[in-house]
């Protein structure tokens, strides 16, 4: 499986993802694994980091016996700069073994983010605003993790992918595969290391979302393949099209019911205790001054922004193939920036689907418009063309609509600080998002309904997003006039 070959330099997407080879970066877009890393993470480090590992055992405010951590003391900081040598020297050593490198990576982001954070915690837990975090890095945090981040291409701050959430589960028992009771996380900052805490809940739903995209990607390569095939046979080539967007459509479906599940897994009431150490530098109260990383930048602060699903890729992965125009304001350029934060070898893929779908200019091929279907055979499958691609656009509605209520009973509800953990205001960011592909639903919409009609589920659909239109911008309005907030 793999590359097609329109003009765009061909991508090569992994049918096997040959998890026992090293020399390979541990995040490679496969059709079988979709943006997962191609082997289940790395768990165990060599023993070079033996002490390192029994710190970063300790650090949790609760630990796997269940007694509290050096979080719940506030004492990792004193700890870190009494106890931990400096093992840059060790993270060379194994330079050519990628996976291990990101295990690295996600060690020494988790041991950062809790060093710089740690005083925030012990406010908030008084029921304090944030306060200030630590606003440097000790050379024994800051050299190691700028090594392996570099070689993974990672930024020396936690991120979703290769850290936090996709870098971070185990298999509690081999023979059960990824079910999402037999996950574990591999680290953790609050109570995570329990699997029915909701910190483990948060993480493990956005793992088990992503554990279907081997289909997304699958269905996304065949309808790039079949739409860059000469038209000269328009019948078979409309027919692999829709086929691959069906795919990419049932896929969608499941990842968004298992969206679902998080009210479940993991509590509203809970996650503002968690988050508090997955908050980045950019953007935030808690270091007005960015951070300095002794020995790197020349003693000057460095800012990146916190771990957020807005680096996880499927839904820009749809953004792109179905081109959404988004507003040109400030909040679209966070979403730019975010973007950036995520494996190499994902970013890649999306930038060459962006490409690929302009290329081949695939909304005009899937909407049609003024198509003349000589037959009738042709004529129902542009009309499936034209749903199927309503319905993946009803999709990415789906999914941003029930993120906004996350925000909203997760967040809004619970505090008042006003930026979320990547740094985007809490308020208006994700309400600029959903109302670009509501707005686009609405144009594709008027654009076919007149075409020989689109069949009564997009009518459905249409009907459902103008009144959830309404709803958002009154709820929006709402909040911007409780916290004088104005939109960009
Ligand atoms: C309790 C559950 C969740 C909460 C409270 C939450 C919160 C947020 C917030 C506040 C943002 C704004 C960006 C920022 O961090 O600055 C964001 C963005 C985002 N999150 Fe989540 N999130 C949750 C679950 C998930 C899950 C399970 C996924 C699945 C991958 C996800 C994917 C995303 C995406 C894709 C964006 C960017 C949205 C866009 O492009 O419009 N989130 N999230």
């Amino acid at each position: 499986m793999g590359s097609v070959g329109v003009e765009a330099p061909p991508f090569k997407v992994l049918g096997d993802t040959r998890p026992d080879d090293f020399s390979l970066p541990a995040f490679m877009v496969s059709t079988t694994r979709g943006f997962l890393p191609r082997a289940d993470p790395i768990r165990k480090l060599p023993e070079e980091f033996d002490v390192f590992e029994d710190i970063l055992q300790r650090m949790p405010v609760k630990t796997l016996s269940g007694e509290p951590g050096l979080l719940a003391q506030y004492k990792l900081g004193e700890t870190v700069d009494k106890e931990l040598p400096n093992l840059t020297d060790a993270v060379k050593k194994y330079k050519d073994n990628l996976p291990l490198q990101n295990a690295l990576y996600r060690d020494y982001s988790f041991l950062a983010s809790a060093y710089l954070l740690e005083p925030c915690h012990h406010k908030f837990i008084k029921g304090e605003p944030y306060g200030l975090g630590r606003d440097f890095l000790p050379a024994n945090i800051a050299q190691p993790i700028a090594e392996c981040a570099a070689i993974c291409g990672f930024k020396p701050f936690m991120e979703y992918a290769g850290s936090y959430a996709l870098y971070n589960y185990y298999l509690a028992d081999q023979s059960k595969g990824m079910e999402y009771s037999n996950l574990r996380l591999i680290r953790a900052f609050e109570h995570g290391l329990d699997p029915t805490s909701s910190e483990a809940g948060f993480v493990l739903v956005h793992i088990d979302m992503v554990k279907n995209t081997g289909p997304l990607i699958n269905g996304t390569m065949k309808a790039f393949d079949a739409a860059s095939e000469p038209a000269s046979d328009s019948i078979e080539r409309r027919t692999r099209f829709n086929e691959g967007m069906g795919l990419m459509l049932s896929a969608l479906q499941k990842i968004n019911r298992t969206m679902e599940t998080m009210w479940d897994k993991s509590r509203p009431t809970e996650y503002t205790s968690f988050r508090t150490f997955i908050f980045g530098i950019t953007s935030q109260s808690m270091f007005p001054n960015g951070v300095v990383y002794e020995g790197l930048n020349d003693g000057k602060p460095l800012s990146f922004r916190g771990e957020s699903g807005a680096n996880d890729s499927i839904v820009p992965l749809m953004d792109n193939f179905l081109q959404v125009p988004m507003p040109v304001t400030p909040l679209t350029e966070i979403l730019k920036d975010f973007r950036e934060y995520r494996p190499t070898n994902h970013r890649g893929f999306l930038q060459w689907a962006k490409g690929c779908s302009l290329e081949l200019d695939l909304k005009t091929y899937a909407l049609a418009v003024h198509a003349k279907p000589t037959n009738v055979e042709e004529e129902n499958l542009v009309n499936e063309s034209r749903s199927y691609w309503i319905q993946l656009l009803n999709q990415v509605r789906e999914f941003r609509w029930r993120h906004w209520c996350f925000a909203r009973e997760y967040i809004l509800k619970r505090t008042s600080h006003p930026t979320a953990t990547g740094g985007s205001p809490i308020v208006t960011w994700l309400p600029n998002q959903l109302e670009a592909v509501l707005k686009e639903m609405v144009t594709i919409y008027d654009s076919v309904k007149g075409e020989n009609g689109v069949d009564s589920t997009c009518t459905d659909i249409m009907d459902a997003a103008i009144r959830q239109r309404d709803t958002l911008r009154k709820e929006v309005d709402k909040y911007c006039a409780e916290r004088g907030v104005t939109r960009p």
